[in-house]
């Protein structure tokens, strides 16, 4: 297959929508500071995904992505977190739905949204991972973790692999997971001696061996990685929905107009599952926000499906896979295809909630938990994120109650771009841009 070499300066990168273009339907090769990176093509994904994982690997792709050996991220190995959040968290999603928004200013005002929506996750997320009286230092540790954690990996990666296991000891980042791994340790052992409140560190201690039971740096090091997986993903949605709905308000409109609606025919006047289920504006919008926003970084690096090979594969095009070689998804380059989303560069809010009016078929195929070959930002196949059932969830009931009591709006003299690279190809939302928020009078 065309092998294209590119370094990681992003100035000297061609990206991938062009390579795309330029071999349609094709798998192709770049080189990058991660090494040779293989990406697979929509129309090969269907077999791909089919692969068992001793011949493809995710646990591999993960343990290279995130430097397991040298950075201490859980074992990918270990399933029973995974195992809690398919067959629990899915189960019980309503009654973790109560939402505690912190108060945000009255009249307009200028505030850095990312934080705000970071504590807000965290507490929440903390009260479904610890239990509802989950220490306040958990909530700190969750969200500084992830930040130092690909602190570590990224320097870590300047290294050759052969020095690694030396050279991390320089790296300030690797110490910090370390006191980060004592303060899970601890919340844990606090959290186990306090009466089960169908949170995930009793259920999932429930489900361990024996010897594992009483090993809470195993058990913490599980509840970080559970929120590297959770927090700043959710955030991140939440972030880049409002940035889109301050950036286009007839959006917010027709959002609170389908609020109104759904309420009207509820007694209850709460949220569920299954009410939160019909805003179905509201998925549109958010879906669009994450095919824009969501799957990697200008088009010039992987986002997704990061597989590793085990064993030789050879597709039905004829492509040879030998064993060492690292397969994604080029998330971002699908997602702005001008045969796949017409008009891809372009804000339509409303591009799934009308594909989904097209037929029965179509009404589930396009909703924002919805993936198949052209949606790749919650991964592919039996791998695919469990979480994005809880994240819709999390995400949908955040932004009506901030459209519903909030107004927004763009700072003007605020040009910092929304999306910026961190590492090896995926992306986050700009956590300094500010935004205009005042409370709804009435
Ligand atoms: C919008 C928010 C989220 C996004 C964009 C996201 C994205 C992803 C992606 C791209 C993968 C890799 C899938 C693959 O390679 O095929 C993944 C895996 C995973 N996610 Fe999420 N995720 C989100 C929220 C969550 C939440 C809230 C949780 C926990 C409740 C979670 C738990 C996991 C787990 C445990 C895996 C590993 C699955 C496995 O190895 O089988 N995610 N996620």
């Amino acid at each position: 297959y065309p092998l294209l070499v590119f370094h990681d300066n992003p100035c000297s990168m061609m990206g991938l929508t062009p390579l795309r273009l330029q071999f349609p339907g094709k798998v192709f090769q770049v080189y990058s500071r991660a090494g040779p990176q293989v990406f697979i093509p929509p129309n090969l994904m269907e077999e791909v995904k089919a692969l068992p994982d001793s011949v493809l690997s995710i646990s591999e792709g993960v343990r290279e992505f995130f430097q397991t050996e040298h950075t201490h991220f859980p074992d990918p190995g270990h399933q029973e977190w995974t195992l809690w959040i398919k067959q629990s968290l899915g189960k019980n999603i309503a009654k973790y739905a109560t939402i505690v928004l912190e108060s945000l200013p009255s009249c307009w005002q200028e505030i850095e949204f990312h934080p705000r929506m970071c504590m807000l996750v965290a507490n929440l997320t903390a009260r479904v991972f610890i239990g509802p009286l989950f220490p306040v230092e958990w909530m700190f540790t969750s969200i500084k973790y992830t930040g130092d954690l690909f602190k570590a990996i990224h320097y870590i990666k300047n290294f050759r692999a052969q020095v690694r296991f030396l050279f991390k000891y320089v790296i300030p980042s690797t110490w910090t997971q370390w006191k980060h791994i004592k303060t899970a340790a601890r919340v844990v052992e606090y959290a186990l001696s306090r009466p089960a409140a169908g949170d995930a560190v009793h259920a999932v201690n429930k489900m361990l061996p024996e010897d594992k039971k009483k090993d809470y740096v195993f058990q913490g090091r599980a509840q970080l990685g559970l929120a590297v997986a959770s927090l700043h993903t959710t955030v991140r949605v939440i972030c880049q929905v409002m940035f889109d709905l301050a950036e286009h308000p007839e959006y917010v409109t027709a959002i609170r107009a389908e609020i109104k609606g759904v309420l009207k025919f509820e007694d209850k006047k709460t949220w569920t599952v299954e009410n939160l289920a019909l805003l179905k504006k509201l998925d549109s919008v958010m879906k669009e926000s994450m095919r824009l926003h969501g799957g990697g970084v200008k088009a010039d690096k992987p986002a997704s499906f990061r597989r590793k090979v085990l064993q030789p594969i050879t597709l039905s095009d004829g492509t040879f896979l030998p064993p060492g070689t690292f397969v994604y998804a080029p998330t971002h380059a699908i997602s702005h295809d001008a045969s796949i989303f017409p008009d891809p560069l372009r804000f339509d809010g409303l591009r799934f909630y009308n594909l989904r009016k097209r037929s029965p078929a179509d009404a589930n195929r396009h909703q924002f938990t919805t993936i198949d070959n052209t949606v790749t930002y919650f991964g592919a196949g039996r791998h695919a994120c469990p979480g994005r059932y809880f994240a819709n969830v999390l995400a949908k009931m955040i932004v009506v109650e901030l459209v519903g009591k909030y107004d927004f709006g763009l700072v003007e003299r605020d040009t910092l771009p929304r999306d910026v690279p961190f590492e090896d190809g995926l992306v986050s939302v700009n956590t300094r841009k500010r935004m205009m928020v005042r409370k709804r009078v009435g």
